[in-house]
């Protein structure tokens, strides 16, 4: 069972999905240098979504390269269940699955923590948060995806958003994640609706300065986390 009462800290973790996939290691590096909290690594299976990217070997060669960071692996397969072992010995410290294609959602959670690994559990657009509510004690984060699943560089859905709140309204301490075009323009409506958590793509891989949309991103989250705590 987590217990949803640290306070609220803002982290930035960039999404590798649009990098160039041939300098990994650079690539990520360089995002940690640039001020990324942790890496948020995308893992599809071609079947829960339709693309394909990187699974377990290829994170497993990152972290013999990196060695601390934090790394999330976000689980766009349809077998979650499958990974688990593999994605842990590879290194992963959380391991986010959608509940979706998931028929006993509590067990795999406990799986995943007993593999030493934290747990998200994320939320397709067409996915209410009904569907999450009696989970959320045996996670560590909900991510609320913005944008459906498979490709980055898509269109931020805002609508999204009530989800966003109503997770932050009934559940002040919890590490609620976006996903899904999230940007500059799109950061304060994460921000204000009381997302903590900012994946960002393309924003941040296709920005001249790295550091300064790092740095503005967590900027916004961190001024309304402040605004809520006074
Ligand atoms: O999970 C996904 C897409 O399915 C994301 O992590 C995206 O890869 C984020 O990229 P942008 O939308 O920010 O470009
Ligand atoms: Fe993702």
């Amino acid at each position: 069972m987590a217990v949803h009462t640290k306070p609220l800290k803002c982290k930035i973790g960039p999404s590798i999905l649009n990098a160039d996939l041939s300098q990994l290691y650079v690539e990520s590096q360089r995002l940690l240098d640039n001020g990324a909290d942790y890496l948020h690594l995308d893992v599809m299976d071609g079947h829960f979504v339709p693309n394909l990217s990187i699974g377990h070997p290829v994170v497993k060669c990152l972290r013999n390269k990196i060695r601390t960071a934090f790394f999330e692996t976000h689980m766009m397969v349809s077998e979650p269940g499958k990974w688990v072992e593999p994605m842990a010995e590879a290194g992963v410290n959380q391991y986010t699955f959608h509940i979706e294609p998931v028929k006993d959602v509590i067990p795999l959670c406990r799986k995943v923590r007993e593999a030493g690994m934290q747990v998200g559990l994320a939320l397709k657009p067409g996915t209410g948060i009904e569907a999450v509510r009696q989970y959320i004690d045996h996670a560590d984060m909900i991510l609320i995806m913005t944008v459906e699943p498979g490709f980055g560089g898509q269109k931020f859905m805002g609508e999204m958003m009530p989800k966003v709140q109503w997770l932050r309204h009934n559940y002040p301490g919890l590490d609620i994640e976006v996903d899904g075009g999230v940007g500059l323009n799109t950061i304060t409506a994460c921000a204000e609706a009381g997302a903590n958590m900012i994946v960002s793509g393309t924003a941040i891989i296709n920005a001249n300065d790295q550091k300064a949309v790092i740095a503005s991103l967590r900027e916004t989250v961190e001024s309304s986390i402040h605004k809520c705590n006074v």
